[in-house]
C-alpha cells in the first residue's frame, strides 16, 4: 500500500509513539508525516528527524489524507474547532485515539459526512508491538481497510464494537501500564531473594515475555500453563496461592474496571 500523508494532532506520548512506528515500520517516511503541538519545542528531535512538525493545526491538516487526533479529551473541542475550516470531508479519513470521544462526538464537531474512525493503540506500537482496537459507526470498509493496515504495521489489530472502545482503553492502551507495575513487582521481589536490581529486571521482563508468549505462539490458555509449572507441593503453587490470597487477580479485575468506567467518563461536550 501506498502510504498517504498523515498529520498527527497532538504529538505527546501517544502521538509520538506512532510516528515513531509508523517510520519505523518502513510504511511512512519522517517528511510524510506532520507532527503538531502548541509549542514547537518538544519537537524539535522529531523536526531534525525530517518529521514535517508545526504549532499552526489548521494548517498542518490541509494537505493530510488521513488526520489522528492525539490529543487529550478536555483538549478536544479547541482543536476542532481550529480545524474544522481546513477539513475536506469528501477526500480525507478523520481518526482518533482519544479515550471516551465517540465518532459521534467528532461529525458533530465537524461534519457529519465525515468518515471517522477511533483506533485505540498502546505506547508499545513505538515498537511496533501495539495491540491495537479501532472502530466506526460510518466509515467505509475501504476506509477502514486503510486503518487497518496501516496499524497492522505496527502491531496487531481487531475490529470491535464501538461500544466497547472504552472496555478497550482498560484492557489494552492502560493494561501496558498494568503489566508494566507487575513486572517491576516482580524483579522487587527478586532482589529481595537476591538479585541486582537491573539483574532482577530483566530477568523478570524475560519471563513476562516468555509468558505472553507462551500463549500468542502456542493459542494456549493461562491456567493450561500455569498446570505445567506448578510441580505438587511445589514452591510455584505456594507463590500462586500467596498472591491470591493477598488478591492478585482480584487487584487486577478491579483496576481494570475502573480505568474503563473513567475512560468512558474524560470527555465533556462543553
Ligand atoms: N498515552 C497512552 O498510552 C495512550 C493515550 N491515548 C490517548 O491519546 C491522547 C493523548 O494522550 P497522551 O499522549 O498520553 O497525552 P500527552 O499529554 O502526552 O499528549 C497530548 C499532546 O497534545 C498536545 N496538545 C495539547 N493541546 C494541543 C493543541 N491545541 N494543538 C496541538 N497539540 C496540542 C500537547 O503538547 P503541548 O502541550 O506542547 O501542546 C501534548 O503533547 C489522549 O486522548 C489519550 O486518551 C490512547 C491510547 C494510549
Ligand atoms: O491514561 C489515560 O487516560 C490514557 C488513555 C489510555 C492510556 N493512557
Amino acid at each position: 500500500m501506498k502510504a498517504n500523508n498523515i498529520t498527527i494532532i497532538g504529538s505527546g506520548n501517544m502521538g509520538l509513539s506512532l510516528a515513531k512506528g509508523l517510520v519505523k515500520s518502513g510504511l511512512y517516511t519522517a517528511d510524510a508525516i506532520t507532527l503538531t503541538r502548541r509549542s514547537l519545542g518538544g519537537l524539535k528531535e522529531f523536526a531534525a528527524q525530517g518529521f514535517q512538525t508545526s504549532i499552526d493545526n489548521a494548517e498542518a491538516v490541509k494537505n493530510a489524507d488521513i488526520i489522528v487526533l492525539a490529543v487529550l479529551p478536555q483538549q478536544v473541542n479547541k482543536v476542532l474547532d481550529e480545524i474544522k475550516s481546513s477539513i475536506n470531508p469528501k477526500t480525507q479519513l478523520f481518526t482518533s485515539v482519544v479515550s471516551g470521544v465517540t465518532c459521534k462526538n467528532i461529525k458533530e464537531k465537524l461534519y457529519d459526512d465525515l468518515e471517522v474512525v477511533r483506533v485505540m493503540p498502546n505506547t508499545a506500537i513505538a515498537i511496533q508491538q501495539s495491540m491495537t482496537c479501532f472502530a466506526t459507526d460510518n466509515a467505509s470498509a475501504e476506509s477502514l481497510e486503510k486503518v487497518k493496515q496501516i496499524f497492522d504495521t505496527v502491531g496487531i489489530t481487531i475490529q470491535i464494537q464501538e461500544e466497547l472502545m472504552t472496555s478497550a482503553t482498560a484492557l489494552c492502551a492502560c493494561g501496558i501500564a498494568f503489566f508494566l507495575r507487575s513486572i517491576r513487582a516482580a524483579s522487587q521481589g527478586g532482589v529481595e531473594v537476591g538479585f541486582h536490581a537491573h539483574d532482577a529486571l530483566k530477568m523478570a521482563a524475560q519471563t513476562a515475555k516468555g509468558a505472553a508468549d507462551l500463549l500468542l505462539q502456542l493459542a494456549s490458555h493461562p491456567e493450561h500453563e500455569i498446570d505445567k509449572v506448578t510441580s505438587p507441593k511445589g514452591c510455584t503453587i505456594a507463590g500462586l496461592n500467596e498472591m491470591e490470597h493477598n488478591g492478585f487477580s482480584s487487584a487486577m479485575i478491579k483496576g481494570i474496571k475502573t480505568s474503563a468506567k473513567i475512560a468512558g467518563e474524560l470527555y465533556t461536550k462543553e
